[in-house]
């Protein structure tokens, strides 16, 4: 099998769209909190379709199905076609792995099982599972780490976004950060002798952050369906509406990004939910 995806291109830019959290259920009418989490990311895919960013490869960061159904993994390859290019996949908490694997690698068409990928003469992605089976919480075991510093030593020329499932700067919300990642330290211990590593993207949180952590740009991205709202000490969700992220790699080492979120159509949570 081939471990590393190479993605040839001699553009000075290369730019990713990364979707998440998309809760998919075995029925396509399937609410998480009163959203229809089928079309809200219908809508977030047609409105990737519609926007002019024209992207090279695409992220799936995790939370890809809320019931672990055959069928919700069967709808997003469905659905992932009409973005037209690769999509890289990381489990999420709520993913059962063994199905996930099976199906995504089966109905492949544009999705690919592959963790490694060289964009270019200048980046290369390194995408992490940070899943602990059956809860929600994450963390980085020791095959992951030491497969993160191999790559890094690999190609220490290029720079490096690393792309993973849990949070690692807080959201100001206790109910949320129990579950980040929980050996952090571990992953700046490991990332810390690579001085181009230039950032860490991920998804989990249903909310977009752009911060700062030892020098490396951190991005968290809202949900394609609910939203959770930040600063919230317990459960709540936000009334802003499913979006996705664009990420532009410059070949200087550079990261420009910026939240997207759906404009034609409204998708309004139930408030009063209080958890799933
Ligand atoms: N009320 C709640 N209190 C604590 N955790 C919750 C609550 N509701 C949901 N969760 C968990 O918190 C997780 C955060 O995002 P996830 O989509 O991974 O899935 C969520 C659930 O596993
Ligand atoms: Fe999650």
């Amino acid at each position: 099998m081939v471990n590393t995806y190479t993605y040839h291109t001699s553009e000075n830019v290369i730019r990713l769209v990364q979707i998440t959290d998309p809760h998919l259920f075995k029925d396509e009418k399937g609410e998480l909190l009163g959203i229809n989490t089928q079309a809200s990311f219908n809508q977030v895919l047609t409105e990737i379709g519609q926007s002019d960013f024209n992207y090279d490869i695409v992220l799936a960061t995790g939370d890809l199905v809320q019931d672990s159904s055959d069928e919700g993994y069967l709808r997003f390859c469905e659905n992932v076609k009409s973005l037209q290019k690769t999509v890289f996949w990381i489990p999420g908490n709520h993913d059962f792995q063994p199905k996930m694997f099976d199906i995504l690698n089966q109905h492949h068409g544009n999705i690919s099982p592959i963790k490694h990928i060289l964009l270019g003469e200048h980046w290369q992605i390194l995408l992490l599972d940070s899943q602990v089976f059956g809860v929600p919480h994450g963390q980085l075991g020791q095959y992951q780490i030491d497969w993160l510093e191999a790559k890094l030593k690999e190609h220490p020329q290029r720079y490096s976004l690393v792309v993973l499932h849990h949070h690692i700067l807080p959201t100001n919300s206790a109910w949320l950060d129990q579950h980040n990642l929980r050996n952090s330290l571990d992953l700046a211990y490991t990332l810390a002798p690579f001085a181009k590593v230039r950032g860490i993207l991920c998804g989990h949180i249903h909310q977009q952050i752009d911060g700062e952590w030892n020098g490396y740009k951190i991005m968290a991205t809202p949900s394609t369906c609910i939203q959770f709202k930040p600063d919230s000490n317990s459960f709540a969700l936000d009334t802003l509406q499913p979006g996705w992220r664009e990420i532009e790699l410059h070949h200087d080492g550079r990261i420009e990004t910026r939240v997207k979120r759906i404009q034609h159509a409204e998708f309004l949570p139930n408030m009063l939910g209080d958890g799933y």
